[in-house]
């Protein structure tokens, strides 16, 4: 469903990223893991077309780089970390954005199917008792929902994932990857999403890579990616013993 292939990112003369190769299959909650700095997110940047590379990203076969972005952005909707928000826009009016890459204009009205998603994805991600708050007035982890909200209400076939958890408490943790994992059962889905707790990846990821060191050190499933030799080569520490010993987490 979507590849990567031989992939390098570099800034200038830095290079971040060498012949990085994975496949991501239908269905799939693929995990990109690994340290601080390791190019995670410039890799997620790469695949949303904001920063240059060499090598192919391909979606169904087909070279994203030839992909129209309105194309582009009905198949493939990233959350990133960073959002702009310097404008007091509504919750709603900022979550109907996400109908967009629908729409004939931004002035054009929305139909009836834009209405069903922006409603869904209000439900979903819990929002419906802000919908007309302005988005200056909301906290971090509210911020972040309406953003997941705006993304799912853009109903990708892709949704990518930079750290969809920052800033949530525990209890929107577990609702939003619990509305993510429902989202991922229909039709021909996946989901990519940066995760650094590594028990969440375990319990929630089914395929993935482990970045160390401009390269990929593991791939494929889940289990596999996080065995002892790759975390402790990649991290430097003893992941599992620190984990499973001091905060009694399981990985
Ligand atoms: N705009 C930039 N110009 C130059 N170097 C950059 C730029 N953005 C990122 N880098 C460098 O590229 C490397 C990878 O950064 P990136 O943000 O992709 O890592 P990451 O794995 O997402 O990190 P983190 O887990 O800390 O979010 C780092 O060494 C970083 O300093």
């Amino acid at each position: 469903m979507f590849e990567v292939k031989n992939l390098n990112i570099s800034y200038g003369n830095k290079n971040v990223l060498n012949d990085i190769s994975f496949e991501v299959k239908k269905n799939d909650w693929f995990m990109i893991l690994g340290p601080n700095g390791v190019g995670k997110s410039s890799l997620v940047n790469a695949i949303s077309g904001s920063l240059s590379y060499e090598g192919t990203i391909k979606f169904k076969g087909i070279d994203i780089k030839n992909l129209p972005s309105k194309i582009k952005a009905q198949n493939i909707g990233i959350l990133t970390q960073q959002h702009n928000v310097t404008y007091p826009y509504s919750v709603e009016e900022i979550v109907s954005l996400g109908r967009y890459a629908y729409r004939k204009s931004l002035f054009s009205s929305l139909s009836e199917n834009d209405n069903m998603q922006i409603e869904e994805a209000l439900l979903i991600t819990g929002l419906n008792k802000y919908r007309e708050d302005s988005i200056l007035s909301l906290s971090g982890g509210e911020l972040q929902r309406v953003f997941l909200a705006q993304v799912l209400a853009q109903d990708p076939k892709i949704l990518i994932l930079d750290e969809p958890a920052n800033h949530l408490d525990l209890a929107y943790q577990e609702q939003i990857f619990t509305t993510i994992s429902e989202w991922l059962q229909k039709d021909d889905r996946c989901v990519i999403s940066i995760i650094h707790d590594l028990s969440v990846a375990k319990y929630y990821g089914n395929r993935g890579i482990l970045l160390h060191n401009k390269q990929l050190i593991a791939k494929g499933n889940i289990e596999d990616v996080l065995e002892s030799e790759n975390l402790e080569r990649a991290y430097r520490i003893n992941v599992k013993s620190i984990m499973n010993e001091r905060y009694g987490l399981w990985i």
